[in-house]
Parts: C-alpha cells; structure tokens; sequence
C-alpha cells in the first residue's frame, strides 16, 4: 500500500508549499511537481533541492523524481560569432556555457557550426547521437551538467559542406527549437563569417545578445567588425567583444609574451562603444584540455578563471538589455 501523507506533511512547512503539487507515491518512488513560475534559476535549483531532501528522508522512499512546470520559459539566445575561423569561437562557446552555468544558469549549448562542428569533442559527447521525441530532438545531458546539440551529432560534416541556405536554416531551427526543457540560456556557436546560419539566427530566432570573439591579430580584429556590423545592422544588442589567444603563456616558465601586440581589441571595442569582455591568453593548456573534452571552464584551474569572468559579464550584460 501507497501512503502518500508523510510526504505531504514533510513539505507542508515550507515557506514556497503553494507551488508544490500533492505529491505521490509508488513503489517507494516519490513524484512531485513544482510550478517554478517567475523564479530565477538558483531559487529553481534551491527550491528543488530542498523538497528532494525532505522527501528522500521520510521512511520508504528510495527514490524522488522531482518535474518542474512553468507557464512558459523564457528562454535567451547567446549568439557567439567571429569574422573568421579559428579564433577560439567554440571553445569560448563551451566554456561560456560552462561558466554561466557555475553562475546558476540554466544553460544548454547549440553547436551551429556545420562547417566544423567541435562542441562534441569539446564537452566529451562524441559519438553521442540525440533521440527525437514528436519530431523533436531531444539534447543530450554532458557530464558538465549543460545538455547540448550539435549539427555534427545531425549530418556528416562532408554532407553537409554541400548544404545551401534553407537546409542550413531548417538544420538550425531543429537545434534551436529542440525540446530545452527549463534550460534559460542557450549559447549557440554559430559558424564562422556571416551567411546563411547567421542570417536565419537573426532573422528567425533573435537572439537576446551576441559575443564576439576575436584573436588579437589586426586581420582578425577586422574580420570581427564585420561579424559586429551584422549584428548591429540586425538590431541584436552586442554584448560585447572577447579577445581570444591574448598574450603567449609559456609553458616552462609562465612568463607572458604578446606576439601580436596588446590591447588592440580593447581598444577596438571603446571606439565602437561596445562592452570589452575580456581576454583568454594563448595558453597550451587550454588547448590540450579542450582536446581532452575537459573545458577549463568546468575546472578548478587558473585557467578557469578568464571564462568565469566572462562569464559574469555575459550575464550582467543580458540583464541590462532586459531592463
Ligand atoms: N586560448 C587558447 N589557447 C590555446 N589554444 C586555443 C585557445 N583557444 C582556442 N585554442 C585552440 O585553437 C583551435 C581553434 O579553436 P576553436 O575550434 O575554438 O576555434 P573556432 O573559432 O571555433 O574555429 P572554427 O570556426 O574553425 O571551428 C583549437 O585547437 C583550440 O583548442
């Protein structure tokens, strides 16, 4: 027999029980629904974690399965572009996510590059190919806790260099309207350049703001501006500009260099009067992690720290363009 009053009675006390469904049980599973309307992700992640630990704790129930409703979630777009390729978009998309997911978002991750498609290799998925449910894709959950769709886990890269723009449209459309559930914040790599996959970005999916990453190398640096101007034609708030492969770390001795000169995009992003996110250094590290799928981001790491700081910035910046 199914006694479901303990556990009613262990959540009755709460301060936010009016958003707790009468919770069952069955089999020693306790279920309960939680209606997290309005509530930022930290009072979610906190709200859930008190109701799992009091229910986990009444007598018979071995497992809690906890589903969280709101009437809708309002869900943000993070696009990260650049004017070229290799400048460090993916990795700073993955460790973005990373990050302001250790900041208490609900964040996903979409790997919109289909020229190269890396996020899989970068967040260790490889391999893992995501289920459809009612036609809708479903992400898959990586170890860092951020679920993620790539459109390599969709097509072979070699198919899809062939594709022309609506393909790579609809292609996005089913990564950017897949079923995200309570994710808020989805970062989306957007292939390098501006064509057809950041035009439907703009045009179809409006992306609260864009980051833009740059290496400091003037060539790059005016490759950005172009990434820059299509936002900015489009009317997408530029949440600001990072500088990637900033400053040569050395390896053996930690000293750092700057072979391309210091400074320059900084100095790009006042005269643009966009915010300067900050700057990751060339760092092997950095590049023998990602290799790794261990983003330095997920990590305790030094290296952790200019992703952090992002990060915070990403976030402050989405908040202002809310106000
Ligand atoms: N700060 C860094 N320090 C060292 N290596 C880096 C750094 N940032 C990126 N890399 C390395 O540079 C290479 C290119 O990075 P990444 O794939 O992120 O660039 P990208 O701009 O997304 O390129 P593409 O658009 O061509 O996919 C990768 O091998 C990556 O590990």
């Amino acid at each position: 027999m199914t006694d479901s009053f303990p556990l009613a009675a262990a959540l009755f006390a709460l301060p936010e029980a009016r958003r707790i469904a009468p919770p069952r049980l069955s089999d020693g599973v306790a279920s309960v629904i939680l209606d997290v309307t309005g509530l930022g992700a930290p009072a979610r992640e906190a709200l859930e974690a008190e109701v799992r630990g009091r229910l986990i704790a009444v007598a018979g129930v071995r497992e809690v399965r906890i589903v969280q409703t709101a009437e809708k979630t309002e869900r943000q777009l993070i696009a990260v572009g650049s004017g070229k390729g290799g400048v460090g978009k993916s990795t700073l998309s993955a460790n973005l996510a990373i990050a302001l997911k250790r900041l208490g978002h609900r964040t996903g991750l979409v790997d919109a590059d289909i020229y190269g498609p890396s996020q899989p290799r970068l967040m260790a998925a490889e391999g893992e190919r995501p289920m459809a449910h009612d036609k809708q894709l479903l992400p898959i959950m990586t170890r860092f806790g951020v679920p993620m769709l790539s459109m390599g886990q969709l097509v072979a890269p070699e198919k899809a260099l062939a594709w022309r723009g609506p393909m790579a449209s609809g292609a996005l459309g089913q990564l950017v309207d897949a079923r995200w559930e309570h994710v808020d914040t989805l970062v989306v790599d957007l292939p390098p350049g501006t064509g057809d996959v950041q035009l439907s970005m703009i045009q179809k999916h409006r992306p609260a703001g864009a980051v833009v990453v740059s290496t400091p190398q003037d060539l790059a640096l005016i490759d950005a501006l172009r990434a820059i101007d299509l936002f900015n034609t489009a009317g997408i708030p530029i949440l600001g500009l990072v500088e990637n492969m900033a400053g040569y770390v050395c390896p053996h001795c930690g000293e750092v260099s700057d072979p391309f000169g210091n400074g320059g995009a900084e100095a790009e992003a006042a005269r643009l009067g966009i915010p300067f996110l900050g700057r990751v250094p060339l760092d092997i590290a950095i590049r023998r992690a990602s290799d790794a799928g261990e983003p330095p981001a997920a990590g305790e790491e030094k290296a952790a720290r200019p992703f952090l700081d992002i990060a915070e910035k990403v976030a402050a910046g989405l908040n202002a363009t809310r106000r």
